[in-house]
C-alpha cells in the first residue's frame, strides 16, 4: 500500500506549494494515473515517492514503510523495490538490449545463473527476444520503451513508476506499451503513471487522480472528467 498523509511540498525558500495537503491511499495491485496540466504537481508527486525529494510536511508510506524516515545510506535499498520508466527511455547506449537489462540485476548483485535465466524471460514478456543483441539506437522508440519496461520489472519491484512513458511514441505504439503495463499490473505489480495523454487515460479506464495547483481535485475511476 502507498499512503500519503497531509503531504505538502514547497521548493527551497519559495512559499508556493507545489503540492498541498495530499491525502491518498493506493492499494497494492492498483493502476493509477496522475493527470493535470503542466505545473500541477505530477513530477513533484512522483519524485516524493521515489525519494528524490522530501516532503515539507506529512508522511509517505510505501509498502508499510514510512519512507521519510529512511536514512540516506539506505535509499538505494528502498529504490530496489521500485521500477522506473521515463519518457526518454534512458537506456545505456553502449550496451545491448540484453546487457541493459542484465546490468539492472548486476547492480543488485544477482548471480550470473539467475541473470542468464531471468533476462531471456523478461525479453520474451516484452516481445523482444529477437532484439537481444541489438543496441538501443538500432531500435524503434516503442522497442526502446519495451526494453526500459523489461529493465524496470527485472528485479520484481513492488511498484512501477512511469513518467509520461508514451510521451515520445505514436498512438498505436503507445497502446502496445499500455497493454504491456496492463499485463504487468494484472500479475500484481502496482503501477503509478503520470501522463498528459487523455486518449490513453480514457482507453484504460483505471483510477485517475487529477492534480491542479498542487491539490487533488478529483480521484475517480474511468477516464478524464470534465472538472479535471
Ligand atoms: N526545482 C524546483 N524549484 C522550484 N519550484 C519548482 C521546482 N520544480 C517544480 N517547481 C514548481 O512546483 C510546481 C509543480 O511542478 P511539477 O514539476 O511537479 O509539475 P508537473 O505537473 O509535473 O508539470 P509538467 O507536466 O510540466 O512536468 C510548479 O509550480 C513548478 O514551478
Amino acid at each position: 500500500m502507498i499512503k500519503l498523509n497531509g503531504v505538502c511540498k514547497t521548493y527551497d525558500k519559495t512559499e508556493h506549494l507545489a503540492l498541498s495537503d495530499i491525502d491518498i491511499c493506493i492499494s497494492k495491485g492498483e493502476f493509477v494515473f496522475i493527470v493535470g496540466k503542466s505545473g500541477a504537481g505530477k513530477s513533484t508527486f512522483m519524485k516524493l515517492i521515489l525519494k528524490e525529494l522530501e516532503p515539507s510536511t506529512g508522511e509517505i508510506h510505501v509498502d508499510d514503510q514510512d519512507i521519510t524516515k529512511i536514512k540516506r545510506r539506505h535509499i538505494p535499498f528502498y529504490r530496489r523495490k521500485l521500477g522506473i520508466v521515463f519518457q526518454d527511455f534512458r537506456l545505456l547506449s553502449d550496451k545491448t538490449v540484453y546487457e541493459n537489462i542484465a546490468f539492472a540485476m548486476e547492480i543488485v548483485e544477482t548471480s550470473t545463473a539467475v541473470i542468464k535465466e531471468s533476462v531471456p524471460n523478461a525479453l520474451k514478456l516484452v516481445g523482444l527476444s529477437h532484439r537481444a543483441h541489438y543496441f538501443p539506437d538500432q531500435l524503434s522508440g516503442g522497442e526502446q520503451q519495451r526494453v526500459a519496461i523489461a529493465r524496470a520489472i527485472i528485479n520484481n519491484p513492488y511498484l512501477i513508476i512511469c513518467d509520461e512513458p508514451t510521451g515520445n511514441l505514436d498512438p498505436k505504439t503507445s497502446i502496445g506499451i499500455m497493454n504491456l503495463l496492463k499485463d504487468i499490473n494484472a500479475k500484481g505489480t502496482t503501477v503509478i503513471m503520470a501522463t498528459h495523454d487523455k486518449d490513453i487515460v480514457d482507453l484504460m479506464q483505471m483510477r485517475v487522480i487529477a492534480l491542479h495547483g498542487g491539490k487533488i481535485v478529483s480521484d475517480k475511476k474511468g477516464g478524464y472528467h470534465s472538472e479535471d
